[in-house]
């Protein structure tokens, strides 16, 4: 279609077709009431002269060129498609012109292509849509959706702990009053810890317990804990001799800057399904700045590397919720430049900042968001005035990649 429009009648060359009496008899311009090659800009006769003077045009060097420039158009006019079709493939075909005309019929296919990069074809992509939509509305109210697809009890795992081998942990929770904690006990026996190393980001949120973990309300870490973990990182990663991923080491830090978010946010027990979260620590004007990403946001581009890092961490410390802090605060980013996607967490108590409306209907609150971020870099700022003691609610979509752990390797 866009195609078409770009070679218009106007711009079919004047090569004569091998077959000129296809072309007789011709009506006279003016009963055609067709233009001229006098009405032809000097530029229009011009690129027809070229054309057929060019070496590359096989039909120059077998015919003398026509001194009127609009024959083939013409003919066209008065319904000889045949010949026109023929001289518009004879042109198409010969030299330079080709290769222009290829180069369109390229970039059309291009803009299509990146215009809808998913699929080329219309159908499937109203099916995507539709799809991506009843996704939305299903999967709102489940506060875990966004993090993934959650554990796949499909898998085929050839691995299964059998009653009288089962430790007394799992065997406690499979006979658990809360069926979710039971059926993660069914998850977590199916969970080979020699294969620690395969597992994707649900069994290791199951294989460390998570869902009993979070049944009971988990404490705000202290400034130590968080200074720990942060030595405990750098300890971990002062070795690492993974190969560059683009631009960058398999884990980093954002940056070096230090921010003291204190004086913007303190972190409380929300005493609901949201668990923690964080409250304006005065009233805060909007527009202001109230976290970034710091040196305390730690940066991983491949999935292996986290997953060393959690199980590392749980040999280094003593309380297994430690670990499931992690998997909760950390999210799957789309990075600007070497990597396309990266697991990101903040050290700090940044990632304590719940979303205005996961675990709701969107339907049901209004957008409530106050806090928003940008940029890689993440920076956070007040959307609205905040009053003292409000609680700081973010937008996650701002830059959060959801269903993404599987493209990090997780
Ligand atoms: C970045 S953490 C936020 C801090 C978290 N509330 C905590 O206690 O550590 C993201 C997790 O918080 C919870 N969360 C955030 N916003 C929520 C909301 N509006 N409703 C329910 N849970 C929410 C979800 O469990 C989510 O996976």
């Amino acid at each position: 279609m866009v195609l078409h429009s770009t070679i218009t009648e106007e711009e079919v060359p004047p090569s004569a077709p091998d077959d000129l009496s296809s072309l007789s008899p011709l009506p006279s311009l003016e009963a055609a009431g067709s233009s001229s090659s006098d009405d032809m800009s000097p530029a229009e006769q011009q690129d027809g002269n070229d054309i057929l003077s060019s070496p590359s045009n096989p039909a120059s060097s077998t015919i003398d060129a026509p001194n009127n420039n609009s024959e083939p158009h013409r003919n066209k006019e008065h319904g000889d498609i045949k010949a026109a079709t023929k001289l518009w493939l004879d042109s198409m075909l010969s030299g330079y012109s080709f290769i222009w005309r290829l180069s369109i019929v390229l970039v059309v296919i291009l803009s299509w292509y990146y215009a809808y990069p998913t699929t080329g074809n219309s159908e499937q992509q109203g099916e995507m849509l539709e799809y991506e939509e009843d996704e939305y509305e299903e999967e709102e109210y489940d506060p875990w959706s966004i993090w993934g697809d959650g554990f796949d009890f499909n898998k085929q795992r050839d691995f299964w702990i059998p009653d009288e081998d089962l430790p007394e942990d799992i065997a406690t929770d499979l006979q658990s009053t809360n069926e979710e904690v039971q059926l993660e006990a069914t998850a977590r026996r199916q969970l080979d810890p020699l294969k620690w190393d395969t597992f994707d980001y649900w069994e290791i949120y199951h294989y460390f317990a998570c869902t009993k973990v979070f049944t009971s309300p988990r404490p705000v870490w202290s400034e130590q804990l968080f200074r720990d973990t942060r030595d405990f990182y750098h300890d971990l990663v002062e070795n690492d001799n993974t190969p560059f991923i683009g631009l960058f080491r398999s884990t980093y830090q954002a940056n070096d800057d230090v921010y003291d978010m204190s004086q913007n946010a303190i972190p409380y027990l929300s005493g609901d399904e949201k668990g923690r979260g964080l409250k304006a620590a005065r009233d805060i004007k909007e527009g202001e700045v109230i976290f970034k990403a710091t040196n305390n946001t730690i940066i991983f581009n491949d999935g292996q590397t986290l997953r060393k890092f959690l199980f590392a961490m749980n040999d280094r410390f003593s309380d297994p919720g430690m670990v499931c802090d992690i998997l909760i605060w950390a999210w799957v980013q789309d990075m600007p430049c070497g990597t396309p996607f990266a697991g990101v967490v903040d050290l700090d108590n940044g990632n304590l900042l719940n979303d205005w409306g996961l675990g709701g209907s969107y339907e049901e609150q209004d957008y409530s968001a106050n806090i928003r971020c940008k940029g890689a870099a993440l920076s956070c700022y007040a959307s609205k005035d905040i009053i003292e003691g409000e609680e700081l609610l973010g937008d996650y979509s701002d830059f959060v990649s959801y269903y993404a752990w599987a493209d990090l390797g997780l």
